[in-house]
C-alpha cells in the first residue's frame, strides 16, 4: 500500500488546481479574478487557456508561479504549493513583451537567470549555446535585442526560459504581438522544440487556431469571474504539420472552442 501510495504522488498531476477562488481586493470593491477552478495536468501535457480578455488566464497562470495566491481552493505544483515549487525552480516563465535588457545581448539576457543562481561560467556558456541552438539563435548570442526582429527577441525570451531546465514552461500569449506568418512559424518551431524537450508546457492565448494546433489539452474560460466553461483533450497526433489545420478533425475541435467561448458569455 505504501508503495502504491509514493507510486501514485510521483506519477500524480503536475499541476492540480481544486475550486480555486481568486478576489482581488479593489479600492472599487472586490473583483472576482477567478471562480471554482478545477484542472489536473500531466507531466509533459501542453495546455492552452483560451477566453475573453478579463477572464483571468493571467491570474491563474500568475497563480501557478507564486505570483498571486488564491482566495480559497487548492493548488499544487509538481505536489506542492506553488511557493515551495517556485523555490524549486519548477518553471520558466515568457511574458507577453520579450522583456530583454536593451544594454544587455541576447547571451547576457539568456544568462542573467544563470548568474543569479550562481551557475560557474562554464556552465552558463554550456547552457546558452544550449539553448539558443534549441531556438535556432546559434550565431546570435552577441547582438543586442534591437539588432534582432520581433520574432527573434520572443525566441530568445523563450531560450532564457529555458536555460534553467525547469520542467514546467508557463507562457503568457508570447506571439499575441505578432504578426500572422511569424506567428505560424513560431508555433511550429515551439511544437517542435516541445517534442524536443517534452516541457510540460502551459500557454495562454486569445487565438482559436493556435489553441488548437499547439494542444494536446484546451482549457475554455467565461468572462469575469473566470470559470472554466470546457476542457478539451486534443484528439490530433503530436505530429502536426500547419496545413493539419485544414482537416476536419482540426476545424471540429476548432467549432468546439468556439461553442465554450459562446456558451460562457451566455451563462450567468
Ligand atoms: N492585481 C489586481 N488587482 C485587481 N484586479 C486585478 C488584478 N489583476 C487582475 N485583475 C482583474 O482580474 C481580472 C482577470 O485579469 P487577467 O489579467 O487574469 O485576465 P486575462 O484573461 O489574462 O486578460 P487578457 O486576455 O486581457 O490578458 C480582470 O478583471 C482584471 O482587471
Amino acid at each position: 500500500m505504501a508503495n502504491a501510495a509514493s507510486l501514485s504522488r510521483t506519477a500524480g498531476p503536475v499541476i492540480e488546481a481544486q475550486g480555486v477562488n481568486l478576489v482581488f481586493q479593489t479600492a472599487d470593491g472586490p473583483v472576482q479574478a477567478l471562480r471554482d477552478v478545477s484542472l489536473s495536468v500531466a507531466k509533459g501535457e501542453f495546455v492552452s487557456f483560451i477566453g475573453p480578455s478579463g477572464c483571468g488566464k493571467t491570474t491563474l497562470l500568475r497563480c501557478v508561479a507564486a505570483l498571486e495566491t488564491p482566495s480559497s481552493g487548492r493548488l499544487t505544483v509538481n505536489g506542492m504549493d506553488p511557493d515551495a515549487a517556485r523555490k524549486a525552480r519548477a518553471y520558466g516563465y515568457v511574458f507577453q513583451a520579450a522583456g530583454l535588457y536593451p544594454w544587455r545581448t541576447i547571451a547576457g539576457n539568456i544568462r542573467l537567470p544563470l548568474e543569479i543562481m550562481g551557475f560557474p561560467r562554464a556552465e552558463q556558456d554550456a547552457r546558452v549555446d544550449r539553448v539558443l541552438r534549441l531556438v535556432d539563435l546559434a550565431g546570435f548570442g552577441r547582438k543586442y535585442p534591437w539588432q534582432l526582429s520581433g520574432g527573434m527577441q520572443q525566441r530568445a525570451s523563450i531560450a532564457r526560459a529555458l536555460a534553467f531546465d525547469a520542467d514546467i514552461l508557463l507562457m503568457d500569449e508570447p506571439f499575441g504581438a505578432l504578426d500572422e506568418i511569424v506567428r505560424d512559424r513560431l508555433n511550429e518551431e515551439l511544437l517542435g522544440l516541445w517534442a524536443r524537450t517534452g516541457k510540460t508546457t502551459l500557454f495562454v492565448t486569445h487565438s482559436i487556431p493556435e489553441a488548437v494546433y499547439l494542444s494536446t489539452k484546451i482549457v475554455v474560460m467565461s468572462p469575469r469571474p473566470g470559470r472554466i466553461t470546457d476542457i478539451i483533450d486534443s484528439p490530433l497526433p503530436r505530429e502536426r504539420p500547419l496545413d493539419i489545420r485544414e482537416s476536419p478533425e482540426f476545424l471540429a475541435v476548432a467549432h468546439r472552442v468556439r461553442e465554450g467561448l459562446r456558451a460562457g458569455h451566455i451563462e450567468v
